[in-house]
């Protein structure tokens, strides 16, 4: 019974054309204003579960399924990371860092990274401290414009970014800071500008030599450039300050440890690619699910209500939430769990590398391949029943206890599994309790219901939608 079946080369997918691949079936489909992770889901539907793309000289997978999923996020052999050209040009053309870098390298690095931001206060009470001093510092602001309404997609971004930043750069900002905002909304429009396969830069790089402009290369550069130079600032200004003796941050750590130490590791570009690492992957995501978060909450009343409830129940209107709270909230960590599954900020993950020719499946994944995950799909898919409704009850049993659904991975699974999820769920809690402790959300007057339609990119976002917050009495 056991019949060896040889497999199939390249995982079936539409046609590829000589050299362009299916670049124009994607371009195509694309124009009529369809997300990303919606093109690849249809072509799943036709093709499969390893659905096989060329696009221009790259050879793309898009892998759905709880178990294929689970599969690829766990074998060694894909748990490389593409090395496409905008991939590369933000990390001085070569693999740094922890988010883009792979083998021996990215190994290092990520538990290094991972060993300063514990000796900080990584996910402990000091971390605990800052999320809540700048949840009330977000508070104080609302309850400044109380009443008026309020653009919200931006504005959690300094909150989170400040939160990050003092075990980083052991620095805060205000949260009206002009230059750190006009920063954010840099990096949201990165974001914006391409999906996770990493657009035509990634399978033409040439043409940014043709076409700066059209091509994306031109805006991108001049992110980038900006993004390196606030971090060049910031660590300089570690250097000229620095005491061996009394690091303060994971940036003064690094710079110990390349004084002190002999091993080549230590660069300057390593340090840089480090941060823009922390900075990019920690606040467009967490910024994100926040928003739609807040998106759900104030669209749906009776979620809203049974949020006031369980705040006034545990914590009462005076005293500060904290995360031991979380024991006792299940609901709230419902809510929380309902946010991340039905927005799916991260659509198709950060993509794979396979490091060598692998069997996936009945196929043949070449070296060198991207595979895509479809994270997407795999939270708003036939498993829930009901998925397009936000019914954070999905996530409690009927004795009243949270049930970890084994369908639902956010961060991903495997080695290359988020570093940052214990710090975003904290904080999406801590939003979520301090907020609504205070206030009732509302859609202004005369404004339309927002829709939960996403917008494209690196990741996924809300559309622009405004709230106002009520202060409770
Ligand atoms: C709601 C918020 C977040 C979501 C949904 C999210 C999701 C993810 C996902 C899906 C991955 C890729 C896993 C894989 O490759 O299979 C990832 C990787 C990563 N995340 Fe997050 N993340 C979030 C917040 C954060 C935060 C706050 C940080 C900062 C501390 C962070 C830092 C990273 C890093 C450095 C990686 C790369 C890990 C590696 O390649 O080894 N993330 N995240």
């Amino acid at each position: 019974n056991h019949e060896y079946r040889r497999p199939r080369l390249y995982p079936p997918g539409p046609t590829p054309l000589p050299f362009f691949g299916n670049l124009f079936s994607v371009a195509f489909k694309l124009r009529t204003g369809i997300a990303h992770h919606t093109l690849w889901r249809s072509w799943t539907q036709l093709y499969g579960n390893i659905l096989g793309l060329r696009l221009g000289l790259i050879n793309v997978v898009i892998v759905s399924g709880k178990d294929l999923i689970k599969e690829v996020s766990t074998r060694e052999v894909f748990d490389g990371r593409p090395d496409g050209y905008f991939f590369m040009m933000r990390s001085f053309g070569k693999k740094l860092g922890i988010v883009f870098n792979d083998g021996a390298s990215w190994t290092k690095t990520r538990r290094i990274v991972l060993k300063y931001l514990k000796s900080f206060g990584y996910n402990s009470r000091f971390m605990e401290n800052y999320v809540s001093e700048e949840c009330r510092a977000l508070v104080r602001l609302r309850q400044s414009d109380a009443g008026e309404p309020i653009l919200v997609n931006n504005m959690f971004n300094i909150t989170i970014v400040n939160i990050l930043w003092r075990l980083v750069a052991g620095k805060r900002y205000d949260l009206e800071d002009r230059k750190l905002n006009l920063l954010c909304d840099l990096i949201m429009r990165l974001f914006r500008a391409v999906d996770m396969s990493g657009g035509i830069l990634n399978f033409m790089p040439f043409v940014r030599h043709l076409l700066p402009g059209m091509s994306g290369y031109t805006e991108l550069k001049s992110i980038h450039n900006a993004l390196h130079d606030f971090l060049r600032e910031t660590i300089e200004q570690h250097q000229q300050s620095l005491d061996v003796n009394s690091p303060r941050d994971v940036i003064d750590a690094f710079l110990i440890e390349q004084m002190e130490s002999k091993d080549q590791f230590f660069t300057d570009e390593e340090l840089q690619v480090v941060c823009l690492d922390l900075l990019e992957a920690g606040m467009e995501t967490v910024s994100n699910t926040a928003v739609f978060m807040l998106l759900h909450v104030v669209c749906n009343d009776d979620v809203q209500r049974r949020l006031h409830e369980e705040i006034d129940d545990v914590i009462g209107p005076l005293r500060a939430p904290t995360l031991s709270d979380r024991a006792r909230m299940v609901y709230t960590e419902a809510v929380l769990l309902e946010s991340l599954r039905i927005s799916s900020v991260a659509a198709m993950g950060i993509p794979h590398m396979a490091l060598e020719d692998a069997r996936l499946g009945n196929y043949i994944i070449p070296k060198g391949t991207f595979i895509l995950l479809s994270m997407f799909d795999l939270h708003n898919g036939g498993h829930w029943k009901d998925p397009e409704t936000f019914r954070p009850e999905r996530f409690i049993t009927k004795e009243g206890n949270l049930i970890q659904d084994e369908w639902l991975m956010p961060f991903g699974t495997g080695k290359r599994r988020c570093i940052g999820e214990g710090l975003a769920r904290s904080e999406l809690f801590m939003f979520l309790t301090h907020i609504l402790q205070k206030f009732r959300l509302k859609i202004p007057e005369g404004d339309i219901t927002p829709s939960i339609e996403p917008n494209d990119g690196l990741s996924l976002s809300a559309k622009p939608f405004r709230v106002t917050f009520e202060v409770r009495t």
